[in-house]
């Protein structure tokens, strides 16, 4: 098996009609759903009940790499579904159904999720939501990365396409994929680590936060930094400044000047609250806490100045639902 070969997957049996014989019970293998940096994902359907499908996202095993980001992704959902048995609120994150490993890979069997965020916008007229569903979407990307540091761990790589909704019943829900790259940001002790003295940038560039680019030590901060790029990708007709610039020192420059210019918001209203939100975030230090109830206050607020309901069906709902 080649390490280079893009289709490894299928060497090793993975593709559509396979039948996968997991811990809990056997599957067929549907068609891919997508590649990313470290996984393949498929749908899969249980060979009992063809009704029963689920996302199965596989990763290469590689000999002496002692760190699988799969394995990483597994631990942060268990975590998750552990400490959220019997509460009601609203979740975001994927429930396990199942799990392994084979000679050549590791797999998780989980949820089956709708399209990515990013993927919802571009069917959208200027590839940006309304601004309900905008501000509705945004605060829940939010409540799921504030769940998400609650149990320790940072993402580091917050983005549209890393977000999908629900399928069925659940479209109104937005669910936080991929902790490919996520940390933990607190020792053995419970504490918070101490911040190494350089790291490499890791994530992605539109949406990087401020410390990323300068290669300085990321914490909770950063992911709000991350999800407010996000929020105004989601919203702004105009798109982030930087939207058609890949090199990440230019991207660096633009971000910063943005702090000077106040250019993030294109046509929406309400441009000071967005800015209030910002300068909170941009004073907040490594080892801050964040006061997620004032960005979710000001959301609402901005919503409320323009008699906009973000309860409500979002663009992406089918009309029955609405
Ligand atoms: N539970 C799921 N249900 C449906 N689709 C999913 C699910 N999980 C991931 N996907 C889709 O599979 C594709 C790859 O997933 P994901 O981003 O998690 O992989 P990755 O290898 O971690 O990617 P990257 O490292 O590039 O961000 C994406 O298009 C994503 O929307």
């Amino acid at each position: 098996m080649s390490s280079e070969d893009e289709t490894w997957y299928a060497e090793v049996g993975i593709e559509p009609g396979a039948i996968l014989k997991g811990g809990k019970s056997t599957y067929t293998i549907g068609r891919l759903l997508g590649e990313g940096g470290f996984g393949v994902v498929f749908k899969i359907c249980d060979k009992n009940d063809s009704k029963l499908c689920y996302a199965m996202k596989i990763e290469k095993r590689i000999k002496n790499r002692i760190h699988s980001k799969l394995k990483m992704e597994i631990s942060i959902l268990k975590m998750v579904a552990n400490e959220r048995k019997g509460t009601s609120e609203r979740n975001h994150f994927t429930a396990i159904i199942d799990r392994g490993k084979k000679e050549y890979y590791y797999f998780l069997i989980m949820q089956l999720v709708g399209k990515s965020l990013q993927d919802l916008k571009k069917d959208r007229p200027m590839n940006v939501f309304s601004l309900g569903t905008g501000l509705g979407v945004g605060m829940q990307c939010l409540e799921a990365v504030e769940d998400l540091h609650k149990h320790a761990f940072i993402h580091r790589d917050l983005k549209p396409a890393n977000y999908a909704c629900g399928l069925d019943n659940q479209m109104h829900t937005v669910y936080i994929l991929d902790f490919g790259i996520a940390r933990k940001y607190t020792n053995h002790k419970g504490e918070l680590k101490t911040p190494r003295a350089e790291v490499r940038f890791k994530g992605t560039v539109r949406f990087a936060s401020l410390a990323c680019h300068r290669c300085i030590e990321r914490s909770v901060k950063d992911d709000v930094e991350s999800w407010f790029y996000l929020l105004l990708d989601l919203i702004v007709k105009e798109g982030l400044p930087w939207k058609n610039i890949d090199d990440k020192n230019i991207v660096q420059g633009r971000k910063e000047e943005s702090r000077k210019n106040k250019d993030l918001y294109g046509t929406l209203k309400c441009k000071n609250d967005y800015q209030k939100i910002l300068t909170y975030i941009d004073r907040l230090e490594y080892t801050d806490h964040v006061d997620y109830q004032f960005i979710y206050e000001k959301l609402k607020r901005i919503a409320a100045q323009q008699s906009i309901n973000i309860d409500g069906p979002y663009d992406f709902e089918p009309p029955s639902k609405k």
